[in-house]
């Protein structure tokens, strides 16, 4: 088990939001057991209270990581979204702070896309409103309004990780499939890229896959709603903010729109025990669910262990393979040495104030390594047992530095 220059059992982890067991587990079999543990989102006045004195925390999508928030966390090594979207996190006041971000990019791309495939079938079949119907002792057999999915042409709007693989397992339900996206992608099968126009003016079932960005607010209201086929769907399983709630009522109300299935709402609970408020609560042809198109048994486990694991590696040996945020290095071991990292604005001099501080104090280097993204840079470099601390005090001074760490 690796070692760190903190007594591992000093390290704290402020995990939230009923993060996945199998997180727990690893960072137990890591040697890390200073676990605070909450089922839920904290209000921002404990959460910054809780954070203050954590090295890490582990988060979802719900908890707010604002600019205020890293000012109170003094201590914070690294955030862990356990989860695909970053939105919830100011990276770049994480960046400021000195403070890696890590996520799950794939973990539950499946799981999302499969409950989106669900969805489009149930809803061409009007199930969400039959399911209601039949719950109130009503009987709506009929086949008026009715249709396989097959043939149906599904726009998918983001087609990235999960817009992708959405389209895979559309084409093989017999769906054509075309999409829109800001980069030009690749289409896989048979999908064609085409314009947000094209997409909106000929597709029986839209679905939203873009993260939340200041791009993405507000991305369907009442303009794309009138563009849509009468008759159409609408599927959100991205963020809440990308949909006009007010332009989609108006939209179901006029039934220009059949249906629609929402995962994600511009205002979500905190937790479980709290009420769910929405003006799309009236209409039965509105699948609405809880933000669980990542929740399933697989993507929660693999997410935990993912994220744990990219908390532990940058722990214990300052690898920042795939950081949202951070230059990204793949570090070996460093038997017999320590190793000191050094966090800086990505400024010019830096790597020469550095390698002078070695040069003058006669320090040998026995591994250095360098990466740089257009805010920050970072250095690792392993020295000598005897050496460490003068480094890291002389590394601390020089103008620019964000955080420098010691490890061994
Ligand atoms: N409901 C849930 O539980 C879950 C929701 N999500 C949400 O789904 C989002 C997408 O996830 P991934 O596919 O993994 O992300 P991704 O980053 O792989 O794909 C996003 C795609 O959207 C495109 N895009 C960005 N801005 C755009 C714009 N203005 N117009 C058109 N395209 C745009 C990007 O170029 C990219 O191809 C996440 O950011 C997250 O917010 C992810 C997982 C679970
Ligand atoms: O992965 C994502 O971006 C999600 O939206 C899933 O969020 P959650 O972990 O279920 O709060």
């Amino acid at each position: 088990m690796a070692k760190t220059s903190l007594d591992k059992a000093k390290i704290k982890f402020l995990l939230l939001e009923g993060v996945h067991q199998s997180a727990v587990d690893a960072l137990h079999a890591s040697g890390y057991t200073n676990i605070d543990y909450y089922q839920k989102a904290l209000p921002d006045d404990e959460l910054k209270q809780k954070i203050a004195d954590a090295h890490f925390v582990g988060i979802r999508s719900r908890t707010q990581l604002t600019d205020d928030v890293f000012a109170e966390a003094k201590k914070l090594i690294a955030v862990g979204c356990f989860c695909i979207g970053t939105n919830q996190v100011d990276l770049k006041a994480a960046t400021e702070h000195g403070v890696a971000v890590f996520n799950a990019p794939f973990s539950n791309t499946r799981s999302v896309a499969e409950l989106v495939i669900a969805e489009a079938i149930l809803l061409l079949r009007g199930i969400a409103e039959k399911n209601a119907a039949a719950h109130r002792g009503e009987w709506m057999k009929t086949a008026v309004g009715s249709y396989e999915i097959r043939g149906k042409r599904l726009g998918i709007i983001g087609y990235g990780s999960i817009g992708m693989q959405l389209s895979v397992i559309a084409e093989s339900l017999g769906m054509e499939v075309c999409f829109t996206d800001v980069v030009n992608k690749l289409p896989l099968g048979n999908a064609v890229q085409v314009s947000m126009g094209e997409l909106l003016a000929t597709s029986d079932i839209v679905s939203l896959h873009v993260p939340e960005t200041a791009s993405t607010q507000d991305m369907i209201g009442k303009n794309e709603f009138a563009q849509m086929k009468r008759g159409a769907i609408l599927i959100n399983a991205s963020r809440g903010t990308v949909v006009d709630i007010d332009a989609l009522c108006n939209a179901l109300s006029d039934a220009h729109l059949a249906g629609a299935a929402i995962d994600v709402f511009p205002e979500e609970p905190r937790s479980n025990s709290d009420e769910f408020i929405s003006p799309l609560r009236e209409f039965d042809n509105v699948f609405l669910t809880p933000h669980i198109g990542g929740s399933t048994a697989e993507a929660q486990q693999n997410i935990g262990l993912e994220v744990a694991d990219k908390l532990v590696k940058y722990s214990d040996n300052g690898t920042t393979t795939s950081s949202v945020n951070f230059p990204e290095v793949a570090l070996p071991a460093h038997p017999g040495k320590h190793r000191v990292l050094h966090i800086h604005r990505n400024v010019p001099g830096i790597l020469s104030a550095i390698n002078q501080i070695f040069s003058e104090n006669n320090i040998n280097i026995s591994g250095q390594y360098l990466q740089t993204n257009d805010k920050i840079g970072y250095v690792v470099m392993d020295i000598d047992q005897a050496s460490s601390e003068l480094a890291q005090e002389k590394l601390s001074q020089i103008p620019d530095t964000i955080r420098c760490r010691l490890l061994f």
